[in-house]
């Protein structure tokens, strides 16, 4: 079942256009990468689906989730979905989280707005625990900054998660952590995202190799390549592509020349 789908979704700023005609569908369960230099209109795109762009930029085409338009969707429509059927988590969780309030309540915040759950305090605990923080019942009284920046990014997951969206984009997520933490943090996303429909924004080959079955590429503000993870890495037919390959440190395949990614079992 297709959870989004996004044609020909093309975004500019006066007469520079930064995303191009990119097309991409995701169904329920799937997890999709998305990779490509810095600048390339990955995070646009993803701010296009979440219609979290600035308003000096334009965007056209379509995208629509769970068979619903929401381009031109009014903003009230739209924050209705934002948080229940669709959420993001990005790189920087200090900048998402409130700094004066608790983050247990900013959990229960994201459950109580949308009225999903009958007690919004008692299951953002339990969200907490869900992602594996330590002692979540007291982790919940903590405030953001009295927690490491591998604990807040349990917390963004955990209200990314609150009201089990169909569509979660995860923008970089591990990018500020330290390897063992980003190893859990993906674990998490993994083990919590097996209905959802899953778009993963990253720099990180290796970390594609690991959560994702199909990868996007973008090069310029386009989709230049599209494939499963094992045929893209292992046979890239984009020179782009190649290059990415090429200088990234990635060991796509094992001794018996299998792709190494992890196994979705
Ligand atoms: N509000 C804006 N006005 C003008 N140009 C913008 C605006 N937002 C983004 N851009 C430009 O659009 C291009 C794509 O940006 P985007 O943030 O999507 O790249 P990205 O692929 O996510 O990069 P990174 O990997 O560094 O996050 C960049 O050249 C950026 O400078």
């Amino acid at each position: 079942m297709t959870v989004l789908a996004v044609r020909d979704l093309s975004v500019s700023v006066g007469d520079t256009e930064l995303v191009k005609d990119v097309s991409l569908e995701i169904g329920a369960g799937e997890r999709v990468g998305l990779i490509g230099e810095s600048g390339s209109g990955k995070s646009l795109t993803a701010s296009a689906v979440m219609g979290l762009l600035s308003e000096e930029l334009d965007v056209s085409g379509s995208v629509e989730l769970d068979s619903r338009q929401l381009l031109g969707m009014p903003e009230r429509e739209l924050s209705r979905l934002r948080g229940r059927a669709m959420s993001m988590v990005f790189q920087e969780p200090m900048t998402a989280l409130n700094p004066s309030m608790q983050v247990g309540k900013q959990v229960a915040e994201v459950m109580r707005l949308h009225r999903t759950h009958q007690d919004p305090k008692a299951a953002a605990v339990e969200l907490l625990d869900r992602v594996r923080l330590p002692d979540p019942r007291r982790a919940a009284k903590a405030y953001p900054h009295q927690l490491s920046g591998g604990q807040r990014q349990r917390v963004m997951l955990a209200i990314a998660l609150a009201n089990n969206p169909s569509l979660l984009i995860c923008d970089e997520p591990t990018t500020a952590l330290d390897v063992t933490v980003q190893a859990q943090i993906l674990d998490l996303i993994l083990a919590n995202t097996r209905e959802s429909a899953l778009l993963f924004i990253t720099h990180d080959l290796a970390v594609v190799a690991t959560v994702c079955e199909r990868v996007l590429v973008m090069y310029d503000g386009q989709i230049v390549e599209s494939g499963m993870v094992r045929d893209v890495f292992t046979a890239p037919e984009h020179r782009y592509t190649q290059q990415l390959l090429a200088s990234s440190d990635l060991e796509v395949t094992d001794e018996n020349g299998r792709l190494r990614t992890v196994s979705h079992d």
